[in-house]
């Protein structure tokens, strides 16, 4: 159970930023009809998967002429680094500014990122970019994929709580237009072009912050036997995804004990809260989670709504819906919940101001 005599981390100035071309999903359809049409018998069949995804746009740090193109995983990969900087750049800046605090009064970086790789890492890059300060303490986080919105939230605030009076900065860049291999025919190759979309996001993190939301508390669980469920397949022209066409039933079948686990924790129950923030992980992921959480189909509508005007921007998505729903107004008590590569579920419960 939470203790009430600790620390409570706060978020602020949280601000999201996407690159400048936008994709829009009639055109993604009928682009993805000329590249896998011919090659795959089965595609007239995934033809209603761009409609059925429920997006409208979604943002690419790349034209989208790109995506036709055969790439290396080097060229990509240049790719990642220069546009996941700018773009955490212009986030970090944002973040700053809506806390009115300045770049010498970070003392940690948390930068979460899967979908690329950089060494040293993105926050050092951010570091000389910025004029961050040199005795900053940095934590880059790979490997949670779509997970690493809450959790890195979770990290961020926990080393908040440990150094009270200190300021983290929490950053989450997700580039994941830029793993897309056009001459990869499997299935879930043809399902990402429908999801995937490109994002960023940054905010401040620190027990001093008392104007931003307060992080309550947080949990996390990894189901034994899941490792096949999501990851990264790495080949010689990228990162291949791997994402079971079975999360939406994984989701059903244990999402509900996991989160029940946290709850009883924390002594919280699904009527605490005013407020269900998922990462929307796809159309029937959001299904399936309305249900767990008791709501009306459709009820997660800040979700829905990032999801339709952004897509799946991994990692980065669940902060778009933070930020939509408190740019709405909204106020008390929310969940946050995300799901993620181990397999792994993360919870987080945010008091909104
Ligand atoms: C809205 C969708 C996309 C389409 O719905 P639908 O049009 O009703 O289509 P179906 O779900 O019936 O699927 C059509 C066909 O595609 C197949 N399929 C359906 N998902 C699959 C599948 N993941 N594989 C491989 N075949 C499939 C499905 O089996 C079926 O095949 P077939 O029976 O032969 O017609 C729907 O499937 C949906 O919401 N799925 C949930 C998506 C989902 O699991 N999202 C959470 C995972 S997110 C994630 O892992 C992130 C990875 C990531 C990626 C890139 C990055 O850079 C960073 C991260």
């Amino acid at each position: 159970m939470t203790d009430t005599n600790r620390p409570v981390a706060h978020m602020a100035g949280l601000t999201v930023a996407n690159p400048d071309h936008v994709l829009e999903q009639a055109e993604v359809a009928r682009r993805a009809g000329e590249l896998f049409g011919g090659a795959l018998a089965s595609f007239d069949r995934l033809r209603p998967v761009y409609e059925n995804a429920a997006i409208d746009t979604r943002y690419s740090c790349v034209p989208i002429d790109w995506y036709q193109e055969a790439h290396g995983f080097g060229a990509r990969n240049d790719l990642y680094i220069r546009n996941a900087v700018d773009l955490l750049e212009k986030a970090a800046r944002g973040a700053l500014e809506k806390a009115e605090m300045t770049a010498d009064q970070i003392d940690g970086v948390v930068a979460v990122s899967t979908s690329g790789i950089a060494t040293p890492s993105l926050d050092a890059l951010l570091m000389e970019r910025m004029n961050l300060r040199r005795d900053m303490q940095r934590l880059p986080v790979f490997g949670l994929g779509c997970a690493g919105g809450v959790l890195g939230l979770a990290r961020a605030a926990q080393m908040a709580m440990s150094q009270p009076g200190k300021t983290y900065l929490l950053l989450v860049v997700e580039l994941c237009g830029l793993t897309f291999r056009s001459r990869d025919y499997s299935k879930s190759n043809v399902i990402a072009t429908a999801l995937f979309g490109d994002g960023a996001a940054a905010a401040l993190v620190g027990t001093h912050l008392t104007s931003g939301a307060a992080v309550h508390s947080f949990a996390e669980h990894t189901w034994r036997d899941t490792l096949d469920v999501m990851g990264w397949d790495v080949t010689d022209d990228g990162l291949s995804v791997i994402f079971s066409r079975d999360i939406p039933t994984h989701v059903r079948a244990r999402m509900g004990a996991a989160l029940g686990s946290y709850l009883a924790r924390e002594g919280l129950n699904l009527d605490d809260f005013r407020h269900f923030l998922s990462h929307p992980g796809g159309a029937k992921v959001l299904d399936a989670l309305e249900e767990i959480f008791g709501l009306a189909p459709g009820g997660m509508a800040h979700s829905r709504r990032v999801l339709a005007q952004f897509g799946n921007m991994s990692a980065a998505t669940v902060l778009f819906v933070v930020r939509a729903a408190m740019d709405d107004g909204l106020h008390g008590r929310a969940l946050l919940s995300t799901l993620g590569p181990g397999f792994t579920a993360g919870f987080l419960t945010l008091d909104l101001p």
